[in-house]
């Protein structure tokens, strides 16, 4: 079976990252989404996630437990080298990854494609206020590193997600055809 590609999707918060990942995992068994490993509370919602303290993740940063990690929001994330059986298995596996850690991602996976996702700052600020995970001032925060760029020189779909999340699915399976690159 061929190796599977390397999908990082990313864009600012609240376009629609997880619930874009979740749906095309359920439109489509080629895909596989990441279970990430982050320093947020178990019961805080939202993604399906390992819930782990500063102390745990150090330890497990330090025993190399990570193919990629990175700190956001006040938060560290982690990438589970279990990843690697995911894409031996033949998956597109998409992972939600900082903008800021692209180019390690480039250098850690030989296939790998960045799926931008993007909405107007008006439909941002309303889904995050919908989503309710964060309180005004961090939500205040976060639109403001929204326009944080995506380095050039990389392999790059962006796809609109203001409108119907069938139809942000459908868009993406048709840029990722199980062929192309
Ligand atoms: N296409 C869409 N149409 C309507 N609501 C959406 C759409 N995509 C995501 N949402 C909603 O917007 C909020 C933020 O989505 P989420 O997937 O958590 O974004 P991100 O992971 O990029 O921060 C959630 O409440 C989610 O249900
Ligand atoms: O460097 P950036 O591209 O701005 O990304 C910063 C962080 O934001 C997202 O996290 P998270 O999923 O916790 O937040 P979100 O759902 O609000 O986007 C993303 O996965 C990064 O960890």
């Amino acid at each position: 079976m061929d190796r599977g590609r390397f999908i990082a999707v990313v864009g600012p918060s609240g376009v629609g990252k997880d619930s874009v990942m979740a749906a095309l995992e359920a439109a489509d068994p080629r895909f596989a989404t990441v279970r990430r490993v982050i320093t947020r509370a178990p019961e805080a919602g939202g993604e399906d996630y390992e819930a782990v303290s500063e102390t745990g993740f150090a330890r497990m940063e330090a025993e190399g437990a990570f193919a990629l990690s990175w700190r956001a929001h006040g938060l560290a994330y982690g990438i589970p080298v279990a990843v690697e059986q995911q894409l031996a298995q033949g998956h597109d596996v998409l992972a939600n990854l900082s903008r800021g850690v692209l180019r390690a991602a480039q250098l850690r996976f030989p296939r790998f494609v960045v799926l931008s996702l993007t909405a107007p700052a008006s439909v941002l600020a309303q889904r995050l206020a919908g989503r309710g995970r964060e309180d005004a001032a961090e939500i205040e925060r976060r639109l403001k590193r929204s326009g944080f760029p995506i380095p050039g020189g990389l392999p790059v779909i962006e796809v609109d997600n203001s409108g119907a999340l069938d139809d942000t699915v459908a868009a993406v399976r048709a840029a990722l055809q199980p062929a192309s690159a």
